[in-house]
């Protein structure tokens, strides 16, 4: 069976090496603390604006400044900074803390757009480091959505209570 991250890279068309290019350089220095918190507002503010009530509305039970703080920790984090989101919040666990909402492929397209679009958007980010960004950001996006699929799976065969065979 694939592993998630191999399943990951075949949904997002990102292979496992382009992804990881994320941790050849360490962005955080190179980028500053301050860019983080800059993308991630820039991101929030175009989630929570965004048209289109049914995006909007899976993050309607975090505020915006919540919303923006855990992301901009996170990569921080991630990215070669400090731990700030682990001294706060504990183990990052994406996939369990994605678990009340709907990460969908359509759902992952939409954070992607907003994404890109928030990565050019902010100022003192080169073009090398935009490049790792979307890389990473689209590989763990449908990382997320392979996840969510195979929860979703183990919660059919467990409400079955055994595998009938077939699908
Ligand atoms: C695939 C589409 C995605 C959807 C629909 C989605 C949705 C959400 C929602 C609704 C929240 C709750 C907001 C909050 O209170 O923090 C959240 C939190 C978070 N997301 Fe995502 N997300 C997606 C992709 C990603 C990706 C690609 C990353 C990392 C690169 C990421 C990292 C995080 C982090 C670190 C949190 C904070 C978790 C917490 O502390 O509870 N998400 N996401």
């Amino acid at each position: 069976m694939q592993s998630l991250q191999e399943q990951a890279s075949q949904k997002s068309g990102v292979p496992l090496d382009e992804a990881f290019q994320v941790d050849a350089v360490n962005l955080y220095e190179r980028l500053g603390h301050q860019v983080f918190i800059d993308l991630s507002t820039n991101f929030y503010t175009r989630v929570y604006d965004d048209k289109e009530t049914w995006f909007r509305d899976i993050f309607a039970n975090s505020t915006r400044e919540h919303a923006t703080q855990n992301q901009y920790e996170f990569f921080i984090q991630r990215l070669g900074g400090p731990p700030l989101y682990s001294q706060r919040k504990g183990h990052p666990a994406l996939i369990g803390r994605h678990g009340p909402y709907a990460v969908t492929e359509r759902a992952a397209q939409r954070w992607l757009e907003h994404m890109d679009e928030a990565l050019d958007e902010t100022a003192g980010i080169d073009e090398d480091s935009r490049q790792r960004l979307r890389n990473f950001f689209r590989h763990t996006a449908y990382f997320l959505v392979a996840g969510k699929e195979l929860v979703n799976r183990n919660r059919l065969v467990g409400y079955g209570g055994k595998h009938t065979g077939g699908a």
